[in-house]
């Protein structure tokens, strides 16, 4: 075993024992992974298998709304982000940190399905390391196919011309890493360091090159791996996780998921639909509640969103519930009121539990590219963000946003959402992510 598939593994069990083993009974840990790695799970939540209560139920039952992410933030205020995270250039990288050896275990990795991919494209089953692999990386592969083909193309246009290694080479390396919405600075940043590292190393050839690149994208997700990318869990009472987030970024939907995946693993969990602003948001909230079969705390629509927070953190007491999810609006009248609102929220929560709540967690929109990062630094300015959950990175060639929020925001990405269907949420694990970037990317010299 190479030190990369070690070190794989190793953040694989650390990332499995505090998403799943926070729960003490074994039994419900198979069932949690089993539930989780069931390999045709791509089915939508309405091919979930359905409750009594909602059997009738399908996905044209979920209230649909505008899928226009980010249009609760206006413009300007946008622009003006815009314009300071232009002039926010703080992002550093660190230096080499990552073993030769893991690199280039990692490398070998991506050119082995590169040449089973680019052998046969229908080889999966055959590929060796498709049989190796876990549900996991298959669920980052498929949901990062368009950011991969993306990358991978634009990539591989440039590879195609390259004669050796110039400032022409690497303006073009630069333009290609800013396409992929990594962010103007750390492209840029980036581009720099590997300028270095090629002359460094004095990679001359197309490989070498390619291996650096590889390896300084590893290096750059491995120097955050210190950040706590973990849920963080109440040690006593009910755990309180509130989500926040524009109207469409995904956080009902996120809810859902999580929900089910608690329960999953024996967990008594219960929702608050605090989003009482927009229309069929507690209709929707409710329909993941049927499904999952978990409880939830409603009033009707237009009421007062901290006196639903405040019955459901009684009720989560009194009834000894393990997590209380906590819907909120993407939109009010304004953003002030917004903010207003979010903290008001969490003064209920806290005059009840003080360490409450104990995850902010910020839903952006992976499709919406640099205007996420503009949403993550709005909402971490007026609220305690403590991690993000980046949804439908299935649907975007822009991957390369994970990168931009993790070195620009310094918060942690919990979770990723690969997909519409109720198993396609993963725990961030940058191994996967990287992995599913790079499969196949580059061409066999
Ligand atoms: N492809 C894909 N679609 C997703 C993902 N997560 C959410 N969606 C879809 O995005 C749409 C909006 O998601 P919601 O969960 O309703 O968004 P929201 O943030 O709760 O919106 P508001 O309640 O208006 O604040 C829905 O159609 C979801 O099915 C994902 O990871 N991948």
């Amino acid at each position: 075993m190479g030190l990369f598939d070690i070190f794989k593994r190793k953040n694989k069990k650390n990332s499995k024992k505090n998403h799943f083993e926070q729960d003490h009974d074994d039994k419900n840990q198979k069932n949690v992974k089993k539930q989780v790695t069931k390999p045709d799970e791509h089915q939508t939540a309405s091919e979930t298998p359905q409750s009594n209560e909602s059997s009738n139920s399908n996905e044209s039952e979920v209230p649909k709304k505008s899928k226009v992410s980010g249009e609760t933030i206006q413009s300007s205020e946008f622009a003006q982000l815009n314009e300071e995270s232009s002039q926010n250039s703080s992002t550093t990288i660190s230096s080499n940190n990552l073993s030769e050896e893991k690199s280039s275990e990692f490398n070998s990795r991506v050119s082995a399905s590169s040449n089973a991919s680019d052998s046969s494209s229908n080889s999966e089953n055959t590929d060796h390391h498709n049989n190796e692999k876990s549900d996991d990386e298959s669920l980052y592969e498929h949901g990062l196919a368009k950011s991969r083909s993306s990358f991978g193309q634009k990539l591989n246009a440039l590879f195609a011309h390259f004669r050796s290694v110039n400032d022409e080479f690497f303006d073009d390396l630069e333009d290609t890493l800013i396409e992929s919405d990594v962010g103007v600075n750390m492209a840029v940043k980036l581009t720099d360091q590997l300028r270095d590292e090629v002359k460094l190393r004095n990679a001359k050839t197309k490989s070498d090159v390619q291996n650096v690149i590889i390896k300084k994208l590893i290096d750059l997700y491995d120097q955050n791996g210190d950040q706590n990318n973990q849920i963080n869990f109440s040690k006593k009472g009910p755990t309180v996780i509130l989500f926040v987030g524009v109207n469409g970024a995904g956080k009902t939907t996120t809810i859902g998921k999580m929900a089910n995946m608690y329960k999953q693993q024996g967990k008594k969990v219960l929702l608050a639909a605090a989003d009482t602003f927009r229309a069929g948001a507690i209709e929707q909230l409710d329909v993941w509640a049927q499904r999952d079969k978990v409880d939830i705390v409603k009033k009707e629509e237009g009421s007062d969103p901290s006196s639903v927070v405040y019955d459901a953190i009684d009720k989560a007491k009194r009834e000894n519930y393990d997590i209380l999810f906590v819907d909120t609006a993407g939109r009010l009248q304004n953003k002030v009121n917004l903010m207003n609102e979010l903290m008001k929220m969490k003064k209920v929560l806290t005059r009840s539990i003080p360490d409450a709540p104990h995850e902010v967690l910020l839903v952006l929109d992976a499709t919406t590219g640099q205007n996420a990062l503009n949403q993550a630094k709005l909402f971490t300015k007026d609220t305690n963000v403590s991690g993000i959950v980046l949804t439908k990175l299935d649907g975007t060639a822009k991957g390369g946003i994970v990168l931009a929020i993790r070195n620009e925001m310094h918060l942690p990405v919990k979770y990723v959402g690969l997909g519409e269907g109720v198993n396609d949420l993963r725990p961030f694990d940058a191994n996967d992510f990287i992995y599913g970037l790079f499969k196949g990317l580059f061409k066999q010299n």
